[in-house]
């Protein structure tokens, strides 16, 4: 009886509606003493007969069939009600989502309880009659939930229970939603058909901070100071600083950089804007890639080192062949032109990127920058503020080889930690190396003689690092020697110049004297 409640709510308030249309029509002929009494009676019987009231949400917000955000929270807050209480219920692969939805079947209702307080929902589904030919009879079609509730809790639904609806709603899509990997077009596709300014795969990247190998204590921080973003919007505008967090990534190569970029987009559930400066012609087009990011993402941009001279122009410039460019077709000739032109991304645009006021817009964001030469940028680049967390990734410490051996190997402890500790301590091995060492070479290969093999490899690596610092330190004295002996010959030189003044001078006068 209560399962229809919404049904039969409608269903009311539409023979009460007839009623009224007809009241309607026959009030024109009535005089107009009597229309005052008709208009006052009709309505206190709507009341008295229909105490429900009714809200629809449609599907569609705009003449483009856009979807509303407000319907598909709605239909993600019903999924989980209704997938245990309807009996019909559709599944079906919503656009980014990483599993079936199943959601309500059209003219299917769910009751749901909201402090206390009792309503429906009813999905309606409704096919415009069809007067003329088209080869799309699908494409008229609306839909639409419609609620209903009694007239005494309207505050309450419109308010705290829609609210509470809608940002439920919102956090299940979340959960759900398919993380993407974003990379940057070149300008000149962003106008043509369809183009847009990033285009994306499915990220499913697995390194998550568990697998990742680094000290457990500055792992322990880091995944805090994260968490803690994450859940700062009220800190960040009560100290009314924009929400968002730079964090500067440096090591050598193989040391985790990208990895741990994607460890903090498993460990936030943000996606990944990949910001290839070397394709942004200028500080507006970096501009415009920026606003077009959206809330939880976050942005990268790899080896900024690389990606920028930071006395404001590209390093980076390509060598072209002008006798076989002679030969191309001029559209060709004229976009490989555009993009060997230098950029025009300065430091200056940089660092209004990160600070800049419209970098706020949008909601939360991460910005990392990585680099393996810290003491290359500008300190003006990464002062506390912009960058706000320096995190150094360095050589595999004993602690991290302990993190790979477990995901590697399923080993807690063995005999041979000890000596594998001792060799870390005394090498300079990165936890990509470890890694490489710790896969066994063959699926008969156990553990035993994976961790011998990274033994090994770290003992050559030691051999052949004192070789490195010996070879370093024979050129060092070299160098030094060739350079004393330079100076003794220079010193050598200058004396036999003065002799020879000396020398020149004494005959002169003995001449004079003659
Ligand atoms: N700290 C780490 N924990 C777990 N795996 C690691 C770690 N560092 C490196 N690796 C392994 O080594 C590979 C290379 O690491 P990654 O690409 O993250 O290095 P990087 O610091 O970004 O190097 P580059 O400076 O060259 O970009 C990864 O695929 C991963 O398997
Ligand atoms: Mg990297």
């Amino acid at each position: 009886m209560m399962m229809r409640m919404g049904e039969m709510g409608a269903q009311l308030g539409s023979v009460i509606a007839s009623v009224m249309f007809v009241c309607t029509i026959f009030r024109q002929y009535l005089p107009l003493q009597l229309r005052y009494y008709v208009d006052k009676y009709s309505h206190k019987l709507v009341k008295l007969f229909y105490p429900y009231i009714q809200i629809t949400f449609d599907e569609n917000t705009d003449e483009f069939r856009r979807r509303s955000e407000v319907y598909s929270a709605i239909q993600s807050y019903l999924s989980t009600k209704s997938s245990t209480i309807v009996r019909r219920l559709k599944a079906h692969d919503a656009k980014d989502s990483k599993s079936l939805v199943l959601a309500m079947d059209d003219n299917e209702e769910v009751t749901d309880e909201f402090q206390g307080i009792k309503v429906w929902w009813v999905l309606v589904k409704r096919v415009p009659q069809q007067t003329s030919f088209s080869f799309y009879p699908q494409s008229d079609e609306k839909k639409h939930y419609k609620l209903t509730f009694h007239r005494h809790h309207r505050d309450v639904v419109t308010g705290a229970y829609l609210e509470h609806v809608i940002k439920a709603g919102k956090a299940i899509t979340v959960g759900n939603r398919q993380r993407k990997l974003n990379v940057n077009n070149p300008s000149q596709n962003w106008y043509t058909y369809r183009g847009t300014m990033w285009s994306h795969v499915v990220f499913e990247h697995p390194a998550t901070f568990e697998t990742l190998a680094l000290h457990p204590k500055k792992k322990e921080e880091i995944v805090n100071d994260l968490i803690k973003f994450s859940k700062g919007k009220e800190y960040y505008a009560k100290i009314g600083k924009a929400w968002k967090r730079g964090y500067l990534l440096y090591g050598p190569p193989g040391t985790g950089k990208s990895t741990m970029i994607a460890a903090m987009s498993n460990l936030m559930n943000y996606d990944v804007y990949d910001l290839e400066l070397t394709t942004v012609k200028d500080n507006t087009e970096l501009r415009k890639l920026l606003i077009d990011t959206p809330s939880k993402s976050i942005i990268v941009i790899e080896d900024i080192d690389c990606s920028l001279d930071l006395t404001g122009q590209r390093k980076k410039k390509k060598e072209k062949d002008e006798e076989d460019n002679e030969e191309k077709d001029p559209v060709k000739k004229k976009m490989e032109k555009e993009e060997s032109q230098p950029s025009k991304v300065t430091l200056s645009g940089l660092l209004n990127f990160i600070d800049g006021i419209w970098s706020a817009c949008g909601g939360e964001r991460l910005i990392v920058f990585t680099t393996n030469y810290v003491d290359k940028l500008d300190p003006a680049l990464i002062r506390r503020g912009r960058m706000d967390k320096h995190i150094e990734l360095s050589y595999c410490c004993y602690e991290a080889f302990k993190v790979l051996a477990r995901n590697y190997l399923d080993l807690e402890s063995h005999e041979l930690f000890e000596t594998i500790e001792r060799l870390l301590g005394e090498t300079n091995m990165t936890p990509a190396d470890v890694a490489e060492n710790l896969m066994p070479n063959s699926v008969t290969e156990d553990a035993d003689s994976c961790l011998k093999n990274l033994i090994e490899a770290i003992e050559t690596a030691k051999k052949e690092a004192r070789r490195k610092a010996e070879e370093e330190e024979a050129s060092r004295k070299a160098e030094e020697e060739a350079k004393l002996k330079a100076e003794k010959e220079e010193e050598e030189k200058e004396q036999s110049a003065k002799d020879e003044v000396k020398c020149n001078g004494t005959s002169a006068k003995e001449e004079d004297v003659k």
